[in-house]
């Protein structure tokens, strides 16, 4: 491959490793964005698109995209805050996984329990420009100024081992289901914010011609994102309690009412987040419906 064998694609880049990598795959591979990549090679052509992936760590796709060197990304939105890269981007979809939250963490039985205890102390991280920011703030405050000021590390992994190591007081690290954090035996004082896995493109895109395929990317992939979040309900009930039911399963527009043999009853098709799935059959189950389906999609256009 050669630098004009990417003439004319859209530039794509996919976190080569880490948490987001397998989601992405599995994204690509449910939007048929067919490649094969070789081994060692970060740049691949797709075979049914005018498409080239580009594998690079999550953290440096949002300058990537933001300075248009490459045209669509998938990263966090954490690290597009982290690279200041937020005006330079736009966000085109949430994609429903990669989901955390940043926080000040401190040791469970240590003496800081509050930011303001851990101003002025020692904080390891590996998002110094938020970390920087958000105790610059508390800085001010405290009237902190000089010598006096929280002092900001930079690591790039295992953060979380620094207070244990001695190297500091806190760290600001990212959280999902708390396991890390519990083990280091360390927790949670603060929120700096919540982040999710998003597609984004080029505020200022350089090709204009390739406008077409991004919209077709981002209608497929967004279709694999939505059969993700809702599952379809089917289920009879009285047609004399179909109020109370649609009520229920209102559907994304409106739910499917079928006729049944037996005129007293009808079949409805809904539907329903997937998150909600099990308070609604609590519900419908409550209204007398019966024989109470759940289907999973596989993938849909809404
Ligand atoms: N535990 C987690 N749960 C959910 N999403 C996460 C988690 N950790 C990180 N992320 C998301 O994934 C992005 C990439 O982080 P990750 O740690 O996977 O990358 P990396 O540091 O390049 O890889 P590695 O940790 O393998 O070196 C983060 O910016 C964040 O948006
Ligand atoms: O709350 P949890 O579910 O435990 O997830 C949080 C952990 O995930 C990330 O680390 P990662 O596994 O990417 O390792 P790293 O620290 O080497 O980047 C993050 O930095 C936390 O350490
Ligand atoms: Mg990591």
């Amino acid at each position: 491959m050669n630098a004009d064998s990417l003439n004319g694609r859209l530039l794509f880049a996919i976190p080569k490793k880490g948490r987001l990598h397998e989601k992405c795959l599995e994204l690509l591979a449910g939007a048929d964005i067919q490649f094969r990549r070789h081994h060692r090679l970060d740049v691949c052509l797709v075979k049914n698109h005018p498409i080239a992936l580009v594998f690079l760590p999550a953290s440096d796709i949002p300058s990537f995209v933001g300075k248009g060197n490459v045209d669509l990304g998938i990263t966090g939105q954490d690290v597009i805050l982290e690279a200041q890269m937020q005006e330079h981007v736009t966000e085109v979809l949430k994609l429903n996984f990669g989901k955390c939250a940043l926080q000040v963490q401190v040791p469970e039985a240590g003496p800081v329990q509050t930011v303001e205890q851990l101003a002025g102390k020692r904080v390891v991280t590996s998002f110094e420009v938020l970390s920087g920011k958000y105790f610059n703030k508390i800085d001010d405050q405290l009237n902190l100024a000089g010598e006096q000021k929280t002092k900001i590390e930079y690591v790039g992994g295992s953060v979380e081992a620094a207070c244990a190591l001695g190297l500091a007081d806190g760290i600001v690290d990212l959280v999902e289901s708390g396991d890390t954090m519990r083990a280091a035996g360390l927790h949670a004082i603060a929120t700096l914010l919540q982040s999710e896995a998003v597609l984004i493109k080029s505020s200022t895109p350089k090709h204009q011609a390739l406008e077409p395929v991004i919209k077709l990317i981002t209608s497929r992939i967004a279709g694999v994102v939505a059969a993700g979040r809702y599952v379809v309900c089917e289920y009879n009930i009285l047609r004399v309690r179909l109020h109370d039911a649609t009520t229920i399963t209102p559907g994304r527009r409106a739910p499917t009412i079928s006729p049944l043999e037996d005129e007293a009853w009808v079949a409805v098709s809904s539907m329903v987040e997937k998150s909600r799935v099990a308070n609604v059959m609590d519900e419908l189950v409550k209204i007398g419906a019966e024989d109470i389906l759940i289907f999973n999609l596989d993938n849909c256009r809404v």
